[in-house]
């Protein structure tokens, strides 16, 4: 049997509490190791991300620092930007044909996932592992991705609503409002100088 492994693509500006449970829940549910894949330009936030992407992984690396199975992969570094998913799998495939992909994401990448480069190829090269999210109901979603395809498999990711999200807490800092732990405290400093100009 192959091994598998779940993919976390994400832009990750930064990397938060909803991104660490979600990989966590998602190590656990699954058995599998949980790559957090940054992406370099990612193809729908193209000119809107504000860390680069070394101040991305180190915060990610800050994260997942006292978490087992869960790691980043740095492959998107070395494709052509903007990182397409479809091209990545192709190459995620030939460089480990030992291992089978699942893709985790939550239900707004979901919905968006007929606009993503040959979504139908995407579709079926992956299974999603989708966590809800406020504001996003995903029956329709599932039902209109099941009718579009019939190599669309996923499953849900059991975890709580984390209603927070990357821009949310960039706003915060701009703001300079406390982060109760929406990233861990020792990363705090960091997005001050990151996102305070
Ligand atoms: N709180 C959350 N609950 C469920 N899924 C989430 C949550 N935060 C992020 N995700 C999912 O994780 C993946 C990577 O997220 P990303 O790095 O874009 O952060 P984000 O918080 O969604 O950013 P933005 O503020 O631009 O919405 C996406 O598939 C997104 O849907
Ligand atoms: O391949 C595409 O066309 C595509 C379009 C939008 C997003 N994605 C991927 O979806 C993941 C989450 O993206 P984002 O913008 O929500 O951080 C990340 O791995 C992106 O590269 C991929």
């Amino acid at each position: 049997m192959s091994k598998r492994i779940v993919l976390f693509g994400g832009t990750f500006d930064p990397p938060h509490i909803g991104h660490l449970l979600m990989a966590t829940l998602a190590a656990e549910q699954t058995e599998a190791d949980v790559w957090f894949m940054p992406a370099p330009v990612p193809p729908h936030k193209q000119g809107q991300v504000m860390a680069s992407l070394a101040d991305r992984k180190d915060m990610i690396r800050q994260l997942i620092s006292r978490s087992t199975g869960l790691s980043i992969c740095d492959i998107e570094e070395s494709l052509r930007a903007p990182s397409y998913t479809v091209d990545t799998l192709r190459v995620l495939r030939d460089k480990y044909p030992a291992y089978s992909f699942s893709f985790l994401m939550g239900a707004d990448s979901l919905e968006n996932i007929q606009t993503w480069k040959e979504w139908e190829t995407v579709l079926a090269m992956t299974d999603f592992l989708v966590a809800a999210r406020e504001g996003h109901d995903l029956t329709p979603v599932f039902s209109e991705l099941r009718r579009a395809s019939s190599h669309f498999q996923y499953s849900l990711l059991r975890m709580p609503l984390v209603d927070v999200s990357s821009t949310w807490i960039r706003q915060r800092v701009i703001e300079k409002l406390p982060l109760c732990g929406l990233v861990p405290f020792a990363l705090e400093e960091k997005l001050r100088e990151i996102y305070v100009k």
